[in-house]
């Protein structure tokens, strides 16, 4: 048996060694080899300038530290937007202690190249980036390649103007019933403490009724005979429980605790649900009986494609859930983000109104040919999806060594190429686009003047993304946003909840900052409503 082991030219033996001089000589060993990791990285050229940082941003340990001026936290692209780029538009950010490098860049053009999803793309979307998505089923946002391209020719046809419209009708519908069910029909003033609340609860129901094609409605439903848990109810709480959900071993969630156990019972009363509905909604296509939600526009272009692009039914499954992980939190916010905009710009939100009456008037019930003609509602939404871009870290690796095309700095003509190397990660920083002084002037200023008379899917408006892969819900979180805002702003008056002798400019300094978990959102913000005359 080996009793001596030789180190540095010396005899150590073995029962000398205790745990702690081991776990030493680890350490050392795990220091000496990242010493020279990033003495390699640090002697690789780049094109790019180089932002130093301890940790990487998006994996663990940095993603828990704050934001300083020694490490990258979580948000650090929102805390460091105005001075990130100031020496070039993408940037090679370098990890020393922990953490793989990569490039984050501000550039549209490069992003478009990064992120566009075409057959030709030398990048693709690495599985770490959306792995917790599957856990309903594949789906569009976490599958790539070939694979990608089968979903997209299925869900892309299901959204649709019959969705659209079916949108906004019940929009409106959950709108009267928000009213009605909170008692603001009998106030003149309503001060709501967290408006997320209210948007995250009106997504959530939109979703429930347009994604899923189950009812809903504002008051929490009935329990059925049996003590079922009804499906709404559980949707909700697969929807809050999320995180729980794809973190946690299936053991932690049979412990004897009843946030767990509610989880765990409306999983699987979901997933049976579900299973159900697929038959049930391909025999209601089959007998041309169409219903106009997400779910029974997915079977019913899968069941109208060739069998060899068609989706399996846990596929059909994971699309519908995917939107509502996709669409509820980000329109919410950008939603929450829009209201308190309006609340700090007196003068837009006059002029929004305004607009509103110039189309809808004063009582009409806003139909959904109105939609395109509220040009002005849709763009207080862009610029508050601008100034907070809810997706706002789209992140691909290279497949092979490849390049990509950069233009030349503000003021130069052209542009150049740039060898990428295979494995490089590339994370395309909407927040450092949508601030980038290259598309916007000021852009730290909220001015959704920039939109007016944009047409509503025009590639000028990024921050759903760009090319093949871009947002396949833009529509359907306009026609939603645009409908309620008609609605909400032409009867109320949005102003800001102030502490004591704060003045509206602290307020909006205080509120309208980033708030990231993993959508881009402002603060919890407080808002008041006053009751318009016309109303
Ligand atoms: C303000 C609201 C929204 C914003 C800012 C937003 C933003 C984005 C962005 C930036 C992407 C590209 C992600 C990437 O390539 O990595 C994306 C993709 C996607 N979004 Fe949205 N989104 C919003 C609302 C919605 C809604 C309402 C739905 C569904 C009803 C939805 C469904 C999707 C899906 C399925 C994809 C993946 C598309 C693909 O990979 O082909 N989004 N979204």
């Amino acid at each position: 048996m080996v009793s001596t082991i030789s180190l540095l030219g010396r005899d150590l033996k073995l029962e000398n060694v205790t745990p702690a001089s081991a776990l030493l000589v680890v350490g050392a060993l795990w220091v000496l080899r990242r010493i020279l990791t990033v003495v390699r990285i640090l002697a690789t050229p780049t094109s790019f300038p180089r932002v130093h940082t301890a940790f990487e941003p998006l994996a663990l340990p940095g993603a828990l530290i704050p934001t300083t001026w020694w490490t990258t936290g979580v948000d650090w692209h929102w805390a460091r937007r105005f001075q990130t780029y100031t020496r070039g538009e993408t940037v090679a950010l370098t990890p020393i202690f922990l953490g793989t490098p990569g490039l984050w860049t501000s550039n549209i053009e490069v992003g478009r190249q990064v992120i566009a999803g075409s057959h030709k793309t030398s990048f693709y979307k690495p599985p770490s980036a959306s792995q917790a998505l599957l856990l309903w089923g594949m789906n569009l946002i976490a599958s790539d390649g070939q694979m990608w391209r089968k979903h997209r020719r299925i869900v892309g046809p299901a959204f649709n103007n019959e969705l659209y419209k079916l949108v906004w009708k019940q929009t409106a519908q959950i709108y009267r019933d928000m009213v009605q069910t909170e008692g603001w029909d009998k106030k003149s003033v309503v001060d709501v403490p967290i408006i997320q609340n209210l948007t995250l609860k009106l997504a959530f129901l939109i979703m429930t009724s347009c994604g899923f094609g189950f009812d809903s409605t504002w008051a929490t439903p009935p329990k059925s005979k049996d003590n079922e848990m009804p499906v709404q109810e559980a949707l909700r709480v697969v929807a809050d429980t999320h995180m729980l959900m794809i973190t946690a071993p299936e053991w932690v969630l049979h412990l004897p605790i009843p946030k767990f156990t509610t989880a765990r019972l409306a999983r699987d009363r979901l997933a049976a649900f579900m299973q159900k509905q697929v038959a049930e909604r391909k025999a209601e296509v089959a007998a041309g009986n169409t219903r106009a939600d997400a779910f029974t526009m997915l079977v019913k272009a899968n069941q109208d494609e060739s069998s060899k692009y068609q989706l399996d039914d846990q596929e059909l499954i994971g699309n519908v859930f995917v939107l509502l992980f996709a669409g509820h939190e980000t329109t919410a916010h950008t939603l929450a983000g829009t209201l308190g905009f309006m609340a700090i710009h007196d003068d837009i939100q006059d002029e929004i109104v305004e607009h509103i009456i110039s189309v809808v008037g004063t009582d009409r019930e806003p139909e959904f040919e109105d939609y395109s003609k509220l040009d002005k509602v849709l763009a207080i939404f862009y610029e508050s999806a601008r100034m907070f871009p809810a997706g706002h870290v789209l992140i691909r690796e290279a497949l092979e060594d490849t390049i990509v095309t950069v233009p030349n700095p503000v003021g130069e003509e052209g542009s150049h190429t740039v060898p990428i190397p295979k494995g490089t990660q590339v994370v395309v920083d909407m927040i450092g686009v949508q601030h980038n002084p290259r598309y916007f002037e000021n852009p730290e200023e909220y001015k959704p003047s920039r939109w007016y008379g944009l047409p509503a899917d025009s590639e000028l408006f990024t921050a759903f993304s760009v090319g093949p892969r871009a947002c396949i819900g833009r529509r359907f979180a306009t026609v939603e946003a645009t409908c309620f805002l008609a609605l909400l702003l032409r009867d109320w008056k949005v102003l800001p909840v102030l502490r004591d002798g704060e003045t509206k400019e602290a307020w909006g300094a205080r509120m309208m900052d980033a708030n990231i978990v993993l959508t881009l959102g402002v603060h919890d913000i407080p808002l008041r409503f006053e009751r318009r005359k016309h109303a």
